[in-house]
């Protein structure tokens, strides 16, 4: 059995994770933790694994403090950037535990981001447009902003240049952000769960690539996957396209 600890247990993915945990047949969950638990040996009961889903603004110190309890780490949190990655890779590296950190647990997502860099080489024109519930407190998503470094890394491996863009004046900011120069587009709409479309334009065709959780189900069968498979990765591992063999 895998003892597993639930940080940001009260939440809409947390709660979502301690069933699927329950339910699982090889694991125990063994500890649920929120905003004002102290993170340590005691409070975790035993874990091997604890699986964050809490904030951006808090994440990476719950990582820092998860290892420096003794367990490896499962992240599905977004916020992450170059330097926090660096920070709790030499953690990881340093205490001989294993952390995960993926933007989307979602199968279809994942496959998704690399479909989307399998074509971006072909294609002159791409961009991103991600819509979520309007509960979510980051933007853009981490799914959306790792889409478009992925699309950005395999058009700069293939060499093209910038997309064609005829734009002179955009006060309002229509024409979206630009993620290492791919255009990222955010919605926020009552109903919607998590959904992405990658667009991608050639004269005369379009490529689209789209992607739908219509509930929060279709995260878990990622996230015990990495549950199940993260002692073997030691360090630091991005996306769960690691351990799915693509
Ligand atoms: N990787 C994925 O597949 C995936 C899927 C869905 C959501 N997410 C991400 O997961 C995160 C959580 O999303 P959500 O919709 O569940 O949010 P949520 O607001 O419903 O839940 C966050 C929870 O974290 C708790 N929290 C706050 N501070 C904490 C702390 N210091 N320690 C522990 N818990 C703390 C909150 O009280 C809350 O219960 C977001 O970053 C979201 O983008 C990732
Ligand atoms: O509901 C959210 O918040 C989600 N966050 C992740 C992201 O930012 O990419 C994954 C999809 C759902």
């Amino acid at each position: 059995m895998i003892a597993v600890a639930v940080t940001g247990a009260k939440g809409r993915m947390g709660s979502t994770v301690v069933d699927a945990v329950t339910a699982a047949p090889d694991m125990e969950l063994v500890a649920e933790l929120d905003a004002g638990d102290a993170i340590s040996a005691e409070t975790l009961k035993g874990a091997r694994v604890a699986v964050d889903f809490s904030v951006p603004s808090v994440t990476e110190s719950n990582v820092h403090a998860l290892l420096d309890a003794g367990v490896d780490v499962v992240v599905g949190t977004t916020g992450w950037t170059e330097e926090s990655y660096a920070r709790v890779r030499s953690h990881a590296e340093e205490s001989g535990r294993s952390v995960l950190i993926a933007p989307n647990f979602a199968i279809g997502a994942v496959l998704a981001m690399r479909f989307a860099a399998l074509a971006a080489p072909y294609f002159e024109s791409a961009e991103v447009i991600e819509m979520h519930h309007p509960n979510k407190v980051d933007a853009p998503s981490g799914t959306a902003a790792a889409t478009a470094r992925g699309i950005a890394a395999a058009r700069g491996e293939a060499g093209l240049g910038p997309m064609p863009d005829a734009t002179e004046s955009d006060p309002e900011g229509t024409r979206g952000g630009r993620i290492d120069g791919v255009p990222v587009h955010a919605v926020r709409l009552r109903g919607l769960t998590a959904s992405e479309e990658i667009l991608l334009g050639n004269p005369g065709e379009q490529l689209v690539i789209r992607t739908d959780s219509f509930d929060r189900i279709s995260f878990m069968p990622g996230v015990l996957l990495a549950i199940r498979g993260i002692a073997e990765r030691p360090g630091l591992t991005i996306g769960l396209d690691a351990l799915m063999d693509l």
